[in-house]
């Protein structure tokens, strides 16, 4: 790309320049979406999933399914999207920018899990992540109860991958999940259920290890981290699914996927920002930091 000779960029303050379009040529980014709630705050749902899209290059669209007002410290509203709002939403992106891969956040209701499901199997989106958001850190709802058996029935059997954190893993499966034995067997009962692939996350774990345990189907995979100890872990959920999201809409394997966005999420987990009064959100910047230091060795 040329630099253009724009009036509207020269001189602008920091030295930015824009780049003159190449109209006929297909840049080919990789196009993900996410399907998902808005949160105010920015560190979780729509926001913390596009932030995701950004740093890992690729080119994000959003349908969104509910408004939250909320924070680092809870939230404070939730207002739904109509069922024709959120179809509207990924029609739009489906018929005109096409999707290499998607995610779904927060869903609140089943009327609003059938619209999605519709558009799904319309448009043949694949690879789907599902992370099957229930309830906020902060403690809110944000599925209504009603909705968890519809999200099984509905939702995860079009998963290419299901990202349960271990709450959420023992009401899917309807026990809990206190030993690796128990968590393995949930994992391939998911897989029974029609996901592809399942990773029960470790952040909710006790001890010193934050593990996540990855069922693809055939075999287990244990991608591991130290247990960092903070309570900026906002989004760290909606993060994982996303980067997961855009390594596989650049093409690669679920296992290289899952790889490069545990290494993400633990660096942001890892640099907090000290955001707001409560659990502030993940720091974005920290993985880009990291690899240009790794590329300077
Ligand atoms: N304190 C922590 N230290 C290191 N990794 C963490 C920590 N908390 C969460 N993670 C990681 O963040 C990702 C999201 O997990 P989790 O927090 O369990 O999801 P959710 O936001 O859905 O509750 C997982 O890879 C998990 O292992
Ligand atoms: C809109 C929206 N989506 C998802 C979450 C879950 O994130 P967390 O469990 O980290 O609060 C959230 N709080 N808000």
């Amino acid at each position: 790309m040329r630099p253009k000779k724009d009036r509207t960029a020269v001189g602008m303050p920091g030295g930015v320049f824009c780049f003159e379009a190449e109209e006929e040529k297909d840049m080919s980014i990789p196009r993900a979406l996410t399907i998902a709630g808005s949160d105010s705050g920015g560190g979780a749902g729509i926001q913390a999933d596009l932030k995701t899209f950004q740093e890992r290059h690729v080119y994000g669209m959003s349908a969104i399914t509910a408004i939250t007002a909320q924070n680092t410290q809870g939230v404070t509203g939730i207002y739904e999207c109509s069922e024709e709002a959120v179809t509207r939403q990924m029609e739009a992106v489906a018929t005109d920018i096409g999707i290499d891969a998607a995610k779904t956040g927060m869903i609140a209701s089943t009327s609003i899990m059938e619209a999605v499901a519709a558009q799904v199997k319309k448009h043949r989106i694949h690879p789907l992540v599902i992370d099957p958001v229930m309830v906020a850190k902060s403690g809110s709802s944000l599925l209504e109860e009603a909705a968890r058996h519809a999200l099984k029935r509905i939702l995860l059997p079009l998963s290419h991958l299901i990202t349960p954190n271990l709450p959420e893993a023992e009401i899917l499966v309807g026990e809990s999940l206190d030993t690796d034995e128990k968590r393995k067997d949930a994992a391939r009962r998911l897989t029974d259920m029609g996901a592809d692939a399942v990773i029960i996350k470790g952040g909710h774990l006790q001890g010193n290890q934050a593990d996540d345990l990855l069922y693809d189907g055939g075999n287990f995979h244990v991608f591991t981290a130290p247990r960092l100890h903070t309570r900026h872990t906002h989004g760290t959920g909606c993060t994982f699914s996303a980067a997961i999201t855009a390594e596989l809409a650049k093409g690669h394997s679920l296992l290289e996927a899952v790889r490069v966005a545990k290494a993400y999420i633990t660096e942001a987990i890892r640099h907090p920002l000290n955001i707001g009064q409560g659990h502030g959100p993940t720091n974005h910047f920290a993985y880009r930091h990291l690899t240009v230091t790794e590329s300077h060795h």
